[in-house]
């Protein structure tokens, strides 16, 4: 395989002898702003789009990872060669008090493309309905197979995520796009277009309260609060939450896409809360980056990110079921992380660092603060991924609980329940 600077004329039986399936050979070529270009052929949606290319070290979890909202906008490049082979599942679960109605992690794919060295064409799993392709093709998604992903991923390592184009049939005829033709994702509040518009319950006899702001949550967060046996009220992420507060037991953050910038109106409304509000509050990926905006950190724009599901987080502190001194392997998707600063905001302190470029993977209140309050760059619930951290959401429920019952004058030494009534989806 191979990159070029230079306009070319598209080969398209080059390098494809591996691909031997019913694949229609549709031409479809990636596009970097940077000037390389990659041809290969198309799968999934024969349609071109615009997206910023960024890569994932996991090696399964596919169908996780797509229907992934934090990836909306994103070309996905996967360094794992053969992407595929356990097609896709029907993305419907029973509707009941304790599930969030879809088995992958939204209802829909949400990156813009995907890119993969070898598509498996054959598929075989038990709970499987449709091929990769199918998929992409339902959901009018492109995908482009029969590139060389490891020249591309170190690219994107070296100069990092890059703006690219996917140039899918005739377009791939077409010249490369001017650099000022480029979409930049990373320009759209693409968090006011994924949040929910309204206000909705899920498990709504739970046990105790608990406020989610949906940045663009996925689903095993808002699984693996449900199975906690939370009653669970999901608001917009700019919802005026200081005016309905005092009915929840706890506060939740979610992950979400794009440059956390954007939602700087939710980092203010949460610094209010936090000054006035002893409740706790848990923040996941971007919920993290907002916690640690309204603390007064900076948020930055990584060289190339961390995505892929082989992260080694460090504790640095010791909290629930964390352990200072541990090292947890964690499954991550994001491209901005708070900066590491020296002091700290005052009643805060760095609470995980990441084991291969120390930047920060979680921050926590301190305890002479008084308050309990985390957030984390990595993703506990995985999905997928590992669940080393899992129990962060026990941790969590189990902290609003004693606060509840603290309040209500009944202090009291049990542990909210982990396993749900009845097993639902994916994940924990
Ligand atoms: N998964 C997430 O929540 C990602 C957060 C943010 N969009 C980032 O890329 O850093």
């Amino acid at each position: 395989m191979f990159f070029r600077n230079a306009l070319f004329i598209p080969r398209f039986s080059r390098g494809l002898a591996s691909h031997s399936g019913p694949l229609a050979a549709i031409p479809a070529t990636l596009h970097l702003k940077t000037g390389q270009s990659f041809i290969g052929r198309s799968f999934g949606a024969p349609k071109s789009i615009y997206g910023e290319t960024v890569f994932s070290t996991s090696i399964t979890s596919y169908t996780e990872s797509m229907t992934d909202p934090s990836y909306r906008g994103q070309i996905l490049v996967f360094t794992t060669p053969l992407i595929g082979n356990y097609g896709v599942p029907l993305n419907q679960a029973p509707i009941d008090s304790q599930d969030v109605g879809v088995v992958l992690e939204s209802q829909r794919i949400q990156c813009a493309a995907v890119i993969v060295a070898d598509v498996a064409e054959k598929f075989s799993h038990h709970t499987a309905v449709e091929s990769l392709a199918a998929w992409c093709r339902r959901h009018d998604i492109p995908g482009i197979t029969g590139v060389d992903t490891r020249a591309i991923t170190r690219l994107l390592r070296d100069q990092g995520t890059t703006l690219g184009r996917i140039a899918v049939g005739d377009d791939v005829l077409a010249p490369p796009p001017q650099a000022e033709e480029y979409w930049d994702p990373s320009k759209e509040n693409l968090v006011d277009q994924i949040s929910t518009k309204e206000p909705y319950q899920l498990n709504s006899n739970g046990s105790i309260k608990i406020a989610v702001l949906d940045f663009g949550a996925k689903a095993n967060i808002l699984r693996s609060l449900v199975r906690r046996d939370a009653a669970v009220t999901v608001l917009p992420w700019n919802y005026d939450f200081n005016s309905i507060r005092d009915q929840f037991d706890g506060l939740f953050l979610t992950n979400g896409p794009g440059d956390p910038g954007h939602c700087m109106e939710a980092a203010l409304k949460l610094r209010k809360t936090l000054a006035e509000w002893d409740r706790p509050v848990f923040g996941i990926c971007m919920g993290h980056q907002i916690i640690g905006m309204a603390a007064g950190l900076d948020a930055y724009r990584m060289t190339f990110g961390n995505r892929g599901h082989n992260q080694p987080v460090l504790a640095l502190a010791s909290a629930g079921s964390i352990t200072a001194g541990r090292v947890y392997v964690t499954s991550q998707n994001h491209q901005y992380a708070l900066q590491l600063q020296d002091p700290f905001p005052h009643g805060w302190e760095p609470f995980f660092i990441n084991c291969n470029d120390s930047s920060v993977e979680g921050i926590k209140s301190t305890i002479d603060s008084g308050k309990k309050v985390w957030g984390v760059q990595f993703h506990p619930e995985s999905a997928g991924g590992p669940l080393d951290t899992i129990e962060m959401f026990t941790d969590f429920i189990s902290e609003c609980r004693s606060h509840k019952e603290s309040i209500s004058g009944r202090v009291s030494t049990t542990v909210a329940p982990t396993r749900p009534r009845v097993a639902v989806g994916a994940g924990a």
